[in-house]
């Protein structure tokens, strides 16, 4: 693997013209679990989706509780985010990525930032290269867009921030609703919910993920697996499918595109908060012969001095805390350093259950 970015790029200038698979994107063991989008049991053909839940539907609570608890993972629709913001930021990720290489390195992640242009953070634990670029944006655009579009990246920077702000608005009202369907409903049970219990405070991260038509789909990897570290990720894709979710540690299920839909991912935080009876997702991107791909994924974390723990409600004496408390920074720096081990290096007791978290039914998601 390149040691940095621009190391890669002068290895292949414009990976996305490339007509044949390079060795180095060619990955040998992608196909660690079957495809479940279809599966055949001993009597009958099953197929499963990820649930969709119509957040205007009074038992949307209970919909939100089963998903998380059986998938990690659901999508929601009649969420009150305008397609057309959607629009708006889909073709600004879309002009951002059609940018001259050249040009979008002038705003590339330095070693040790976190925001701009570059490969996912967890390429470091792959030897092969993934077939995606990403962007992240922690805080304000505003420097690394007057990099990209020193003459107009005003209007750019707008629409990032207008869909930051509905993210934010509709991740509040996520996580009453995750919260609420693991029986914590009142205000003062999560204090730094804040005053108003708005999550005023709440931080997060943009990623925005492209991933170009591959000329050999079958052995590339846009993004390898993972879970997030946040505690809930909204993700928008494109129309085009590629995200797969694991489900029961055994089988890959795509998730497809539901228009104006937005999946929502489980992540580690949440996992540890609700002491382990919500897993975080397990998912990965797969590429496409034809059509190019977009997600923007919205990575939801508490304020940044907050230690998230498993909630005193769900703690007792046959349940006893799982996890160690921890700052999302604290989190992302043992991710950094341990990948999917991160959740169980913060672990403090083995479930009475016996079950894992889902990263140790795949150790094998390291290889390339
Ligand atoms: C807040 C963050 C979560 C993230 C690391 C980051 O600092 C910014 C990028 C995020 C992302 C997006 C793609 C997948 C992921 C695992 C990665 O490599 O970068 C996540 C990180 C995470 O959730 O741990
Ligand atoms: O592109 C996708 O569907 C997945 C993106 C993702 O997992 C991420 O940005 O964390
Ligand atoms: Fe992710």
């Amino acid at each position: 693997m390149p040691s940095r970015l621009s190391d890669a790029f002068r290895a292949h200038p414009d990976f996305t013209s490339l007509q044949e698979l390079p060795d180095s994107y060619a990955w040998n063991q992608r196909d660690d679990f079957p495809c479940g989008d279809a599966f055949v049991t001993e009597s009958e053909s099953v197929s499963e989706s990820v649930p969709i839940i119509d957040l205007n539907d009074p038992n949307a609570l209970q919909g939100i509780g089963y998903a998380c608890k059986t998938w990690g993972v659901f999508q929601v629709i009649n969420h009150g985010v305008p397609t057309s913001l959607l629009d708006m930021v889909e073709c600004t990720s879309r002009t951002l990525f059609s940018l001259p290489v050249q040009q979008k390195l002038k705003a590339a992640r330095s070693p040790d930032g976190v925001s701009g242009y570059g490969f996912a953070r967890i390429s470091s634990f792959f030897s092969k290269l993934m077939w995606s670029e990403g962007f992240t944006i922690v805080g304000s655009p505003d420097e690394h867009f007057r990099q990209l579009w020193p003459q107009d990246y005003n209007n750019y920077c707008d629409v990032i921030k207008e869909y930051k702000e509905a993210m934010k608005k509709l991740a509040g009202r996520l996580m009453w609703l995750v919260l609420g369907s693991l029986g914590i409903i009142a205000k003062q049970d999560v204090k730094w919910a804040g005053p108003k219990g708005d999550f005023n405070e709440a931080t997060a991260a943009l990623q925005l993920n492209y991933y170009p038509a591959c000329p050999d789909p079958d052995r590339a990897m846009g993004l390898a697996a993972h879970t997030d570290s946040t505690l809930l990720t909204i993700l928008y894709q494109n129309n085009t499918s590629g995200l797969q979710v694991l489900k029961d540690g055994a089988r890959w299920v795509t998730v497809p595109p539901v228009p104006g839909g937005l999946v929502v991912n489980v992540g580690d935080l949440m996992h540890i908060l609700s002491n382990g009876s919500y897993q975080s997702v397990l998912h990965r991107a797969m590429v496409n012969r034809t059509r190019h791909r977009l997600s923007i994924a919205y990575l939801y974390g508490p304020p940044n001095s907050v230690k998230i723990s498993p909630h005193p409600k769900l703690v007792g004496p046959t349940h006893p805390p799982l996890y160690r408390p921890v700052t999302w920074n604290e989190y992302l720096d043992t991710k950094a350093k341990h990948f999917n081990k991160a959740l169980s290096s913060v672990r403090v007791c083995v479930p009475l259950n016996g079950l894992v978290d889902v990263n140790e039914h795949n150790n094998s998601v390291r290889v390339g």
